[in-house]
């Protein structure tokens, strides 16, 4: 994988086509994998330059009008006008390929204020023939093309330009990629690029999706599988279940039946072109599922390597959900696979979804079954305050799913309202049940005015218009819902479309409004979730960690109400505090001879040691 910063070249598959001038197609040539590359020649002539088994050829990029429309799935067309060819891109790395296709525009763009050598002083010059990479882009380049671009004003651009990738109607270059990571997520950034297998966690709110969505951005698609270990939060990533990714059922059989099963034909193509398997909420992955998907791969893949040799990027917090489990041993850090991976680990610390110290502390302390008097007395005060603003009642979270339908059900029965259903639309018709569960919509979406909803989608996110947004029907303007958001936003919902890809690689759509009704949702359907508005009771508790998934899931203190608080209902596993307590002071003993580099020193790593040894490991009654 080449890194996000080199912008010159990316490796991905190339369909040319060369055409007859009437458009006539007259030869094609495929390549599988090739390596793209921007050169110049000896005149500073810009040159896009392709490497592969198949076919080394280069084209001169004068007059190449990009289209770039789906880039972020890793696919982009060069068209070469005057060469009657047509340069489609595939099976790029997304984030890879934005950024390659920027830096072509910024060469282009910056070349063009550059002198021009004419033909007959190519023909008497006498430089050595060559060609060269381009230099690495700089903010100067940027800078130059920005000022450029602002000079040419409402002047009508010149072709090439006009499909190119500054994105936006102010036709701006950014050279930022496309997350602002942090340090800390820049160093499993460079784990993952380095090959490693990689394992990272923090609490609630540390950016791991966020994070990983980035990582599933920077990997090449045909060969990465993005999966998670439930159906909402493999939506958040965009990808799938690792259940319907792997293809052994609920892994209860024999590892001879799970076999027999990861061999039917889709199944067993899965495991082949995987190069790089993603686990989102790695927490609730039984022992005995990921010892059975081990064996699995190294079986159907017929190479004698953890996992069949396939990098292994997972990542969760094992104080969140557990697996449903009644084994002694549920927890995946308990296998040998596990151990056999090797994992490079890292500890992510900054919390990014609460900002408040306070609360990320009392969090802190929920999450390590540890809470001091003062905390549980700042949870109880949330008790009776009043939370509901511009008509929108807070979100129930509950204990068990049934409980959470049977509330949404009964709120909407009891509005009054004429109902509106709308009916999503799946590509292929047939993939509806993989589409329920790893889309976060219905296929059938029931609304009337006054229903309390959520936003699944992130619409406009400066007018805090984001996946979690909570608002109140208002009306129906010409058969599309009206919301009014409680962060004063109105907007008319309009149809999105979420894309997931099939275990093998295909692509499947769901078209729906992003909405979904929030009077109530289950804990284990809110992991991964940011909420607005949230009330919880939790004296149902049935898990470790179940009532730091819900309290996690507010944004502050004073968005939240917690019904009938005790301490009691706060719990963490001690086998995963053992486990964390672990990884932890390899963190702070390991910084300086670490054979196999576990994890990586923080500046707080050692305070955090502290924290976890002085965890009592009391047994779970
Ligand atoms: N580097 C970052 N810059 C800005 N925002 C970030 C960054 N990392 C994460 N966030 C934001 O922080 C919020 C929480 O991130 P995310 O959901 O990825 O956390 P998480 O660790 O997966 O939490 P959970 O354990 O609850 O699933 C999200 O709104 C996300 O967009
Ligand atoms: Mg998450």
């Amino acid at each position: 994988m080449t890194s996000v910063q080199d912008y010159s070249s990316i490796s991905c598959c190339c369909n040319l086509e060369w055409l007859s001038s009437t458009g006539v197609v007259k030869r094609t040539v495929r390549t599988k994998t090739g390596q793209l590359s921007v050169v110049r020649n000896e005149f500073r002539d810009l040159f896009i330059a392709l490497a592969s088994r198949e076919t080394n050829q280069k084209f001169s990029l004068k007059g190449v009008v990009i289209h770039k429309k789906f880039a972020n799935e890793g696919k982009a067309t060069l068209k070469f006008p005057d060469l009657l060819l047509n340069l489609f891109i595939s099976n790029a790395a997304p984030a890879q390929l934005i950024m390659f296709l920027k830096a072509l525009f910024v060469k282009m763009t910056s070349s063009k204020a550059s002198p021009k050598v004419s033909t007959r002083d190519k023909l008497l010059s006498v430089k050595q023939q060559g060609v060269q990479e381009i230099s690495p882009l700089s903010s100067k380049d940027a800078q130059r093309v920005n000022a450029m671009l602002k000079s040419e004003g409402s002047k009508k651009r010149p072709r090439e330009e006009e499909n190119t990738v500054s994105s936006g109607p102010e036709k701006k270059v950014c050279l930022k990629s496309l997350a602002n990571l942090t340090e800390e997520q820049k160093e499993v950034l460079d784990a993952v690029k380095n090959g490693a297998n990689v394992f990272f966690t923090g609490s609630a709110g540390t950016g791991k999706s966020f994070l990983l969505q980035h990582l599933i951005n920077c990997l090449r698609p045909d060969v990465t599988c993005a999966t998670a270990s439930t159906g909402s939060a493999a939506c958040l990533i965009g990808g799938t279940t690792l259940h319907s990714f792997a293809g052994i059922g609920d892994g209860e059989g024999t590892i001879e039946r799970c076999i027999q099963l990861a061999r039917r034909p889709v199944c067993i193509q899965n495991w082949r072109r995987c190069k790089h398997l993603i686990i989102d909420e790695i927490s609730m992955v039984e022992s005995s599922y990921f010892q059975k998907l081990e064996r699995v791969a190294r079986e159907l893949r017929s190479f004698d390597k953890p996992f069949g040799g396939i990098q292994l990027i997972v990542c969760g917090d094992f104080l969140q959900l557990p697996p449903v489990s009644k084994s002694k041993d549920k927890f995946c850090f308990m296998s040998d696979a596990w151990q056999s991976c090797r994992f490079r680990t890292y500890y992510l610390q900054q919390v990014h979804r609460q900002n408040d110290p306070t609360f990320i502390s009392i969090l802190n302390s929920v999450r390590l079954g540890n809470l001091k008097e003062d905390m549980v007395e700042a949870l109880k005060n949330t008790e009776t305050q009043i939370i509901e603003k511009k008509g929108v009642l807070a979100t129930r979270l509950c204990c068990h799913t049934k409980e959470a339908k049977m509330i949404n059900d009964s709120n909407l029965e009891k509005l009054t309202g004429e109902s509106k259903t709308y009916s999503a639309v799946d590509e292929p018709p047939n993939a509806s049940k993989t589409l329920d569960d790893c889309t976060p919509v219905e296929s059938s979406l029931t609304l009337k005015i006054g229903a309390q909803v959520m936003l699944l989608k992130n619409v406009s996110v400066s007018q805090g218009l984001v996946n979690g947004a909570r608002g109140v029907i208002a009306k129906f303007e010409k058969g599309a819902p009206v919301v009014e958001f409680l962060c004063g936003a109105t907007y008319t919902v309009k149809w999105e479309k979420w894309t997931t890809r099939t275990a093998n690689g295909g692509m499947m759509h769901r078209k729906q409004l992003p909405l979904r009704l929030a009077w109530a949702f289950s804990i284990h359907k809110s992991q991964g979730l940011t909420l607005d508005c949230v009330e919880m009771a939790l004296e149902k508790t049935f898990e470790a960690g179940q009532a730091y998934v819900a309290l996690s899931r507010a944004k502050s203190l004073e968005t939240m109400r917690v019904i009938g608080f005790n301490a009691k209902q706060v719990w963490a596993d001690p086998d995963v505090i053992q486990f964390y307590r672990g990884i932890l002071s390899e963190v702070s003993m390991n910084d300086h001879m670490k054979p196999r580099a576990v994890t990586k020193s923080k500046p707080g790593a050692k305070k955090l040691v502290n924290k976890f040894k002085h965890i009592p490991l009391v047994s779970i009654s």
